[in-house]
């Protein structure tokens, strides 16, 4: 879903050679063919690959775009390999093990090059790193992002349609999260909490946004090297209102497990989703009528509307992909479909508090809004490719000379970058206000 511009931006430059591979050999076809001079081949990632190996070897760089899980494995082989490798993803335990067999070998593992993570970091470290030099002390940073359709697009329960892995949006709603509030640490366990109290976000009061915590934010606070004097750190994920009302009662049912469950084996008898449904409220009848069918539901998960108007209490067959989380991400992946006339909508906004040394105290504001292309690019796509492409060049130019696992917060990698972001036309806008 976000790979096409990374292409086209590599593509542009007259000394660098791409092979696009895929475990689907047409998705890599249809990507290759719209740029010149671009190959593509099959090449389906799995443990042992000779034809990993071989890629991995003949190439400078490796971009893995694939589902998270795999990028460990593929930076096995660049390591082995001495390529050097760029992910838009977080970096993982697995990685980070492999860093001082990298920077044995000369080679970089870039990670967090795409939007969030990626541009965020880009964009707070600037701010950060210019209040620090001009003696300023960060005292608080909140952050948040999101993936969205534009507002027009938005009319379906969940206000959504997926501009990225449909597997990682669901599975990031039962994420564990931790944050720092005015001095406190803030736990939010995993399994489903984090649907349960979204935030109002009014920083662009025509929006109707929510918002819930992203991960462990603490670990920022070193990372960004914000120091002893930040109360308040916070990364979050935002959403138009009415996201976690509609999710909340699919993991209360179990569709968003990611466990296998015994309907759902591929070669197990049809389904539909009404069938599921009612086995997962623990009912054996699918004959039970509509109506009270939806009663159970209200009594056992609060809601059925979502449900129903995503056409999850119809007698439609299900696609098995053994596990409910896979499953449904497969439906919602194509009922949530951006259509080609459709646009998606990507917000990003920092709110740094920064106290001057007069003990004047700033609310730095950062706006990043990107609109998608309809029929062209999605907002997404352009900011997470871009970033990864301009990162995977800084590195086969020798720009980028740090080895080992790397993340791009140092000015060297993050000022270059933001700087060729800007002459895409990826711009953010910052606004000020001193509260006392
Ligand atoms: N940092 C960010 O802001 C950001 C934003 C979006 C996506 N991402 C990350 O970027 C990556 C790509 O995201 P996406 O939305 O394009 O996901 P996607 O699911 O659309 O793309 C994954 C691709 O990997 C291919 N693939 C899957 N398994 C494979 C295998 N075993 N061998 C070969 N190919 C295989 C699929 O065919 C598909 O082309 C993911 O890791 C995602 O988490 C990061
Ligand atoms: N938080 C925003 C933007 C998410 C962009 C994708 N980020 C992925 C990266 C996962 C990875 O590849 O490590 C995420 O899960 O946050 C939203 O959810 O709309």
């Amino acid at each position: 879903m976000v790979s096409a511009p990374l292409v086209e931006w590599l593509a542009r430059e007259k000394d660098v050679s791409i092979t696009v591979c895929s475990a689907l050999k047409e998705e890599a076809d249809g990507l290759a063919r719209k740029y010149n001079g671009v190959d593509s081949i099959y090449l389906n990632v799995t443990e042992g690959s000779d034809h990993l190996q071989e890629l991995c070897a003949k190439s400078d760089v490796v971009i893995s775009l694939l589902p998270y899980s795999l990028h460990g494995m593929v930076a096995k082989y660049c390591v082995a390999e001495k390529t050097h490798m760029v992910t838009a993803s977080y970096l993982s335990d697995e990685i980070k093990e492999l860093h001082d067999e990298a920077r044995r070998n000369g080679v970089t593992i870039m990670n967090e090059v795409g939007l969030d993570p990626g541009i965020d970091h880009l964009l707070a470290l600037e701010c950060i790193d210019e209040a620090k030099e001009k003696g300023g002390v960060i005292e608080s940073f909140v952050s948040f992002c999101g993936g969205l359709p534009a507002p027009e697009h938005s009319g379906n329960a969940l206000r959504y349609k997926f501009s990225w892995s449909p597997r990682g949006v669901l599975l990031n709603t039962l994420s564990a999260a931790k944050y720092l509030s005015k001095g406190q640490i803030v736990e939010i366990l995993g399994g489903g909490d984090l649907m349960s109290n979204p935030r109002s976000l009014d920083f662009l009061p025509g929006f109707a946004l929510e918002g819930f915590p992203n991960r462990d934010s603490t670990k920022y606070a070193e990372l960004y090297g914000l120091g002893k004097d930040v109360h308040t750190l916070l990364r979050g994920t935002i959403r138009y209102k009415g996201f976690s009302q509609c999710v909340q009662p699919m993991q209360l049912l179990g569709l968003i497990d990611p466990e296998p469950h015994p309907m759902l084996h591929p070669s197990g008898p049809d389904v539909t989703w009404r069938q599921l449904v009612v086995n997962m409220l623990g009912m054996s009848d699918s004959s039970i009528f509509y109506e009270n069918l939806k009663q159970k539901l209200v009594e056992r998960i609060g809601d059925a509307d979502g449900l129903e108007s995503l056409g999850l209490l119809d007698d439609t067959p299900v696609v098995k992909l053994n596990t409910p989380l896979d499953t449904l991400s497969h439906y919602l992946a194509k009922r949530l479909e951006f259509e080609s006339h459709e646009r998606d909508l990507v917000i990003l906004r920092h709110e740094v508090g920064i106290r001057w040394q007069d003990g004047r105290r700033e609310e730095r504001g950062i706006n990043f809004v990107v609109y998608g292309q309809p029929g062209g690019h999605s907002a997404m796509a352009q900011t997470v490719g871009k970033p990864a492409a301009i990162a995977a060049k800084m590195i086969l130019d020798g720009e980028i000379q740090e080895r080992g696992v790397c993340l791009p917060f140092t000015p060297d990698i993050y000022r270059p970058m933001l700087q060729r972001l800007r002459a895409e036309g990826l711009t953010a806008t910052e606004t000020t206000r001193f509260v006392n």
